[in-house]
């Protein structure tokens, strides 16, 4: 389980009398409960990625506080990050090193013996269906081919709360829907919490249990993608995400 309560972060952009502060992440709170998938969905600059990289322990908030299982991440980061997998945004794997031994690595680190390590390397190949792959390595590999490869490397110390930002950048639609259906499996099978942001309609629409919007550094609603709906007035989905997220500004620009 996941939860983030009254999130704050501010960046100062710019040097000498240029720069400006951006707030950008004005108090997000939300929970992401196990066996569901979380989706938070925004336009660019909203916060999600912010907000997910304060949630995995890289970056500390401002103000407010994140917890994984009820484990506060900036005081007890590693133990909040032994339960949490993270897939980033930049897929960062090792060129020379084969996906078996990207994968086998990252479960060294996380304590696991070489044996313990390859056995999951192998458990995962099957499970993202991708074992043609594990002995090549990574350098060349395709966008989906990485996707693949630093998923399971996040998902190696079987986590039992997994974190995805815009898990779906650049993979062709088969790999999209490779990617859907490991989730949903991670999901009913094992009962993980899932959350994952995007700015794609259509991957909330088919996936999430629960969609928290988030515009300008906050949360504007928070529902299943039909009280979404029935929230903004139009079974129009892509239209509900509009009138939700920009509301008075979308009015405006018509
Ligand atoms: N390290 C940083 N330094 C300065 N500004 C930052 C930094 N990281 C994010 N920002 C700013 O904070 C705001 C929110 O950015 P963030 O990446 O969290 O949004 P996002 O919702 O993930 O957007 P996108 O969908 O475009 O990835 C943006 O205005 C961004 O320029």
């Amino acid at each position: 389980m996941i939860e983030v309560r009254g999130l704050r972060k501010r960046f100062v952009q710019g040097r000498g009398r240029a720069a400006r502060t951006v707030q950008a992440v004005d108090g997000v709170e939300f929970r992401a409960d196990d066996g569901r998938i979380t989706g938070l969905l925004g336009p660019n600059g909203a916060g999600k990625t912010t907000t997910l990289r304060i949630l995995s322990g890289l970056i500390p908030a401002d103000e407010g506080a994140a917890e994984v299982d009820g484990i506060d991440v900036a005081t007890r980061t590693l133990e909040a990050q032994s339960r949490l997998g993270v897939l980033g945004d930049s897929r960062g794997l090792y060129p020379r090193l084969t996906a078996r031994e990207n994968i086998a690595y990252y479960g060294r680190l996380h304590g696991l013996d070489a044996a313990a390590a390859d056995a999951r390397a192998e458990t995962l190949a099957a499970l993202l269906e991708m074992k043609p792959l594990l002995d090549r390595r990574t350098d060349g590999f395709s966008q989906g081919e990485r996707m693949k490869t630093a998923l399971a490397r996040a998902l190696v110390h079987d986590p039992a709360n997994i974190v995805l930002d815009e898990p779906t950048n650049g993979l062709d639609v088969l790999a999209t829907r490779a990617l859907r259906d490991t989730l949903r499996r991670l999901r009913d099978e094992t009962g993980k919490c899932i959350v994952f942001s995007t700015h794609v309609m259509q991957e909330v629409e088919r996936l999430c249990d629960r969609v928290v919007v988030v515009a300008h550094g906050r949360v504007v609603a928070d529902g299943s993608v039909a009280e979404l709906r029935e929230r903004a007035g139009t079974p129009d989905f892509e239209e509900a995400f509009v009138r939700l997220a920009f509301g008075d500004e979308a009015e405006a620009a018509r």
